[in-house]
């Protein structure tokens, strides 16, 4: 159940690296290799790599992740919604350039935004239900009068992942760890579709509960922690700390799951 987040922030790098944005690639392969056997997916966040024009060094980083843990899928994190044609060209950019096996999208454009990242056969795209942030309420816990039954605008996005937009089983849906509660409706709408649940150990989300509000034996869960395991230590041993982290994380999940 557990992903590792690749959110590499150089001024937090250990040693000789820190500060340093042409070690990112050096930085998360080393995290790479020291978690590949503990978790279920990688999760690069985009931001952190274009921000420093690192996208050459993420281009290396999925293919290391392709050649030495072909076995874990990897999510790239990029948030994206736009219009169609636009989107063809982020669903190219994900899946052809950096070879993803599923992305992160904002469904706030509607259907024709999702559909292009749906004709890649095998491909996956999560999409933005309960977000961990506190401002998700914003919008998401806002109530649909136009829609039956007025639900709140997440759960409507809950409903169509599980039903109608899901047309080849290529949905899954993003709900904050830091928002329990709101996990168990999702799961009560959307039983069988794979939540990516980010927000356990730097968001102080809580995993236990996380692991019971949303796993099921037929709905998969994905639990993403990020600065917790790459961050675990500022030292030079900070591969073997984000190991024992994730380890740590792990046995968590699984406890829960065994009370699930
Ligand atoms: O889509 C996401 O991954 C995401 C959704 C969400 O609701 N909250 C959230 O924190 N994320 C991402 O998950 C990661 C969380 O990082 P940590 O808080 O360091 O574990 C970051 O890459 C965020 O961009």
């Amino acid at each position: 159940m557990l992903c590792v987040g690749l959110d590499p922030e150089p001024s937090r790098f250990p040693g000789a690296m820190r500060g340093d944005p042409r070690r990112i690639y050096d930085f998360c392969a080393a995290i790479v290799d020291a978690t590949a056997d503990l978790v279920c997916a990688f999760k690069p966040q985009i931001a952190y790599f274009a921000a420093h024009r690192a996208e050459d060094q993420l281009e290396r980083l999925m293919q290391h992740m392709r050649t030495h843990a072909p076995q874990v899928p990897v999510i790239l994190d990029a948030k994206r919604g736009d219009i169609g044609s636009t989107a063809e060209q982020y669903a190219k950019e994900a899946f052809e350039r950096y070879g993803a096996d599923a992305v992160t999208l904002s469904p706030f454009m509607g259907f024709d935004s999702v559909q292009p990242y749906l004709e890649y056969p095998g491909k996956g795209a999560f999409l933005l239900c309960r977000t961990s942030n506190p401002g998700g309420d914003d919008l998401q816990n806002q109530t649909l009068a136009s829609v039956d039954g007025q639900p709140r605008l997440y759960e409507h996005v809950a409903r169509l992942a599980q039903g109608p937009w899901n047309r080849n089983g290529q949905l899954g849906l993003v709900v904050g760890a830091t928002y329990p509660a709101e996990i168990e409706r999702v799961r009560a709408l959307a039983p069988t579709v794979p939540l990516l649940i980010p927000g356990v150990g730097a968001q102080g989300g809580d995993a236990v509960a996380t692991v019971r509000a949303g796993w099921r034996a037929d709905g998969p869960i994905v639990v993403n922690s990020s600065r917790a395991i790459l961050y675990a230590s500022s030292g030079d041993d900070f591969a073997q700390a984000a190991r024992a982290e994730a380890e740590r994380t792990r046995a968590l999940l699984e406890a829960a799951r065994g009370v699930a």
